[in-house]
């Protein structure tokens, strides 16, 4: 037979593996500590499965700076064993069924997890007492890829170990770490760190004979509040607005969610902290929780999802979409009940996170069917909430633009419903209306639809109304504010800041129509339409907003009859001013100074002793 075609086993370059053990899988050095953690649990568990009436588990850790030492009681490993488990890559008891132990009983399963000890020391020593009564064994690993393995019926080169009678049954890790990494098992570092991996594990785990065990209070909803609400703010590094317990039993997967008290930057990533079998897989999990639940930070433990191999993520099996699907669901059913019983608590988590759930409803229909009826909008009448609307059916009128809405606001019909579009995703939300709701009909407004007429005051009154334009052209010179005299409803409206560029030219429109109605009105559209079709700029002084004093109202008529030039002056400052105010129009200096102007002079007239000297 050819020499070139027998079958040869492969070769591992332990260097190799290490190094991609801890330049692309782990995170950090400090995982060895997690994985000797994982594999005194399993010892542990492996021992009680064998035998019900083993003691009771325990881990010990120990550290004077330079060697740490990492011993449990668990089953232990006889020289057979050891030989196949410690040494081979890729080779674990857990999974290979070795033991004859049911895979989903241990946290370990690669084979790999010894290696990482390798991070930060060039030899593991191990020493292990099987349960099975067989001698006990010394397996020295080391990091250039070779090993040692004896039965310590030999005497220990130490001395101290090799004495079957004062070695119980269990495993001892040793491992002195290289000069650079020795800060790691500093005993105070090695506590925080034993804490931060193990704290919630069932296994008793002492470090420097200290316990480190704390109850796990997110597993228990029903326990003390406080406690709950302190593990929340520690978590958030805030006190979190509100909790929400999670259970899906069927991948055995328990905790809680916290809801973030500040929305958080659009950039943002999930970041749940997640414990698998109760030992910490990672701080910023981000694959178990829809995309969309971003205004919670959970910690939760599972039992029935499986780690990569990194230990620090989730693998993106059926199990977890499973998993995924049902933590939404507990979510949406949090949101939904919290809507309909708490409006309070409610409000207080739509005004922190209302942006981002619009934006999300947008893109979500099952969201947006939960969310979007609990939402308020701006209506002509106030806020309405979104429910309200939909319930009330027909069709509801929208401006794109929330300048729009604030001059339809102003002179719109009582009892039409007309809805401010004009913030981030309302419109867009506001035309998703008609899926929710098929009594619903949205449809865009614009302010020329809505204003009245705007017509020209009777002929009869035109001298009259032509000199109140003058005059008070005159007055708001300063502003740089042409001014209009038309009929307009509501009545009650003195006067109507007008912005929109469709109204202004109606109201040229029916300038022109003053002197011949019929015939000029024709003619200004068709100029209009021109202006608009051919692309030529519209007249910019035609353009720009003027205010339209209302002659349908009585105080507007006085005003045109009064001779006091001061008062005439105030009186039309300050209805320019309130007409900015009711449009909710920003003021500018000019504008603060009208106003502060005419209300002093106001001031001075109503305390004066002298009522006439100032006019
Ligand atoms: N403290 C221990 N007590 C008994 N057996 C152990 C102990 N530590 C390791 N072993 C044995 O060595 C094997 C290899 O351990 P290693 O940590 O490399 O991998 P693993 O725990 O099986 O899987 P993973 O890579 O997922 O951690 C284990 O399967 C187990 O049989």
């Amino acid at each position: 037979m050819n020499q070139d075609s027998v079958a040869r086993p492969f070769q591992v370059d332990l260097r190799g593996v290490v190094d991609l053990l801890s330049r692309h899988i782990y995170s950090s050095p400090q995982v060895f500590l997690r994985e000797l953690l994982q594999n005194g649990v399993d010892a542990v568990a492996a021992r009680k499965m064998q035998d019900p009436a083993a003691p009771e588990g325990r881990l010990e850790i120990d550290s004077d700076g330079e060697l740490l030492t990492v011993r449990d009681n668990g089953v232990g490993l006889t020289l057979d064993e050891a030989t196949q488990l410690l040494a081979t890559v890729g080779r674990s008891s857990k999974r290979d069924s070795v033991l004859n132990l049911r895979r989903e009983d241990f946290l370990g399963q690669f084979g790999i997890g010894l290696l990482s000890c390798f991070l930060i020391a060039d030899e593991i020593r191990v020493v292990s007492r099987s349960a099975s009564g067989s001698r006990p064994v010394e397996w020295i690993g080391s990091t250039e890829g070779s090993f040692t393995l004896r039965s310590l019926d030999d005497p220990a080169p130490d001395g101290k170990i090799g004495d079957r009678a004062v070695l119980p049954v269990g495993t001892t890790v040793y491992l002195r770490p290289r000069p650079t990494e020795a800060a790691i098992i500093e005993p105070g570092n090695i506590r925080r760190l034993a804490a931060h991996f193990g704290e919630y594990l069932a296994l008793r785990i002492s470090v420097a004979g200290e316990p480190i065990n704390k109850a796990a209070s997110f597993l228990d909803p029903a326990g003390p509040p406080e406690e709950i609400l302190a593990l929340g703010a520690d978590l958030l590094g805030a006190t979190p607005l509100d909790w929400i317990p999670l259970d899906i039993p069927g991948t055995g997967t328990r905790g809680i969610a916290y809801l973030l008290p500040t929305a958080p930057p659009p950039s943002a990533h999930q970041a749940n902290r997640v414990y698998l079998g109760r030992m910490l897989l990672g701080e910023r999990v981000d694959s178990l929780l829809p995309d969309w639940a971003f205004f919670v930070r959970c910690i939760l433990d599972t039992d029935g999802l499986q780690p990569t191999a990194s230990r620090e993520q989730l693998v993106e099996d059926a199990s977890l979409e499973f998993t995924r699907e049902e933590l939404g669901k507990t979510l949406k059913r949090w949101i939904v009940q919290l809507a309909t019983t708490q409006q309070r608590r409610f409000d207080q988590f739509l005004s922190v996170h209302q942006l981002s759930l619009r934006a999300l409803s947008l893109h979500d229909d099952e969201l947006a069917a939960v969310i979007v009826p609990w939402l308020s909008v701006e209506t002509a009448a106030g806020r309405m909430p979104i429910r309200a609307l939909l319930e009330s059916g027909g069709t509801l009128r929208y401006t794109e633009t929330t300048d729009e809405f604030r001059q339809i606001a102003a002179v719109v019909p009582p009892g039409m419903p007309v809805l401010n579009g004009g913030y981030a995703y309302e419109s867009e939300l506001i035309r998703r209306l008609p899926e929710l709701s098929p009594q619903i009909q949205v449809e865009r407004i614009r302010v020329a639809e809505v204003l009245d007429e705007l017509a020209a005051p009777a002929l009869a009154d035109r001298d009259a109304t032509a000199e109140l334009e003058r005059r008070a052209e005159r007055a708001l010179a300063e502003a740089a504010c042409k001014v209009s005299v038309r009929n307009f409803n509501p009545e009650h409206l003195p006067a109507l800041y007008v912005a929109d560029p469709e109204v202004l030219r109606r109201i040229e429109r029916s300038k022109a129509s003053d002197v011949a109605p019929s015939f000029w009105a024709g003619i200004m559209a068709n100029v209009d339409e021109q202006l608009g079709s051919n692309g030529k700029k519209p007249d910019d002084d035609r353009l720009r907003s003027r205010l339209c004093l209302n002659w349908a109202n009585p105080l507007t008529r006085e005003l045109a009859g009064v001779d006091d030039g001061l008062v005439f002056e105030r009186t039309v400052r300050l209805l320019y001013v309130q007409a900015m105010l009711e449009g909710h129009r920003p003021l500018a200096a000019v504008d603060r100074k009208l106003l502060s102007g005419s209300l002093s002079d106001l001031i001075h007239l109503s305390v004066s002793p002298d009522f006439g000297s100032i006019r």
